[in-house]
């Protein structure tokens, strides 16, 4: 049985993950590798369904464990569907968000700990971390204005947040470089695409030569 490589990209809001995705896509087709392109919350039928039940900017009421718990069943979901399966195959699995954008918003800046999401995300992934993880770093107003510059974009109702929780997303994503500097690799997001984009490939090419 073949293994494939898990790549997952993070980062705050407006960072770029989801453009540069598609381009780092492309790039790794191109050296030859069959590369999936997911995203969490959701990539399949129910963690998309979750998706929406989160994001609603109705639903203000929902309490902070639940958010957590919600994040880490769609979690469980989409790896045990669609991951898994594609790793199993050899595939490149590039994922947008995982394990550590629970660790970052709900762990340090929902407040729920750190160590007490990472337990409960233990239950949903077992042992099945990325083997890299990009870190797009873009400070969280400047990614914010970019957002803010995107009209076609959906407002969800964590974007709606204050930029005090922003702050502390982003604080979170530092602690988390500092607990895991082999896995999170930084990207500076601030760039240009392209070079946003020749960045990664150059941190992926290193990682699929191992
Ligand atoms: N390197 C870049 N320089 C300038 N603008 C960019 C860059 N990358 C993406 N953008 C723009 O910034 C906005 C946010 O990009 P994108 O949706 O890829 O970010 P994201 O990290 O996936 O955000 P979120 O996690 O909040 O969904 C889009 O309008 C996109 O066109
Ligand atoms: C996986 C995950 C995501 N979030 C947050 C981060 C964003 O605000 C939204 C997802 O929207 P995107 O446009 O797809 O980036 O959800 C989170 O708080 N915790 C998580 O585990």
């Amino acid at each position: 049985m073949s293994k494939g490589l898990f790549i997952t990209l993070e980062g705050p809001e407006g960072a770029g993950k989801t453009t540069a995705a598609v381009e780092i896509k492309r790039e790794l087709e191109t050296l030859g590798f069959d590369v999936m392109m997911t995203r969490e919350p959701g990539g399949i039928k129910i963690a998309e369904k979750i998706r929406e039940v989160i994001l609603d900017p109705t639903h203000t009421e929902m309490d902070s464990r639940t958010e957590a718990l919600l994040y880490a069943a769609a979690r469980r979901q989409h790896l045990a569907e669609k991951v898994e399966p594609a790793l199993k195959e050899g595939r490149v699995v590039l994922c947008d968000r995982f394990i550590d954008s629970s660790l970052a918003y709900q762990g340090h800046a929902r407040g729920l700990g750190i160590d007490e999401v990472w337990s409960i995300n233990q239950f949903a992934i077992g042992s099945m971390m990325p083997d890299c993880t990009l870190y797009f770093d873009i400070t969280p107003l400047e990614g914010l204005k970019r957002i803010e510059q995107n009209l076609g974009r959906e407002v969800n109702r964590l974007d709606l947040e204050g930029m005090a929780f922003h702050d502390k997303v982003y604080e979170g994503y530092q602690i988390l470089q500092e607990r895991f500097p082999e896995r999170m690799q930084r990207i500076d997001a601030s760039q240009s695409l392209e070079k946003v984009t020749a960045d990664s490939i150059k941190v992926l090419s290193a990682v699929l030569r191992k």
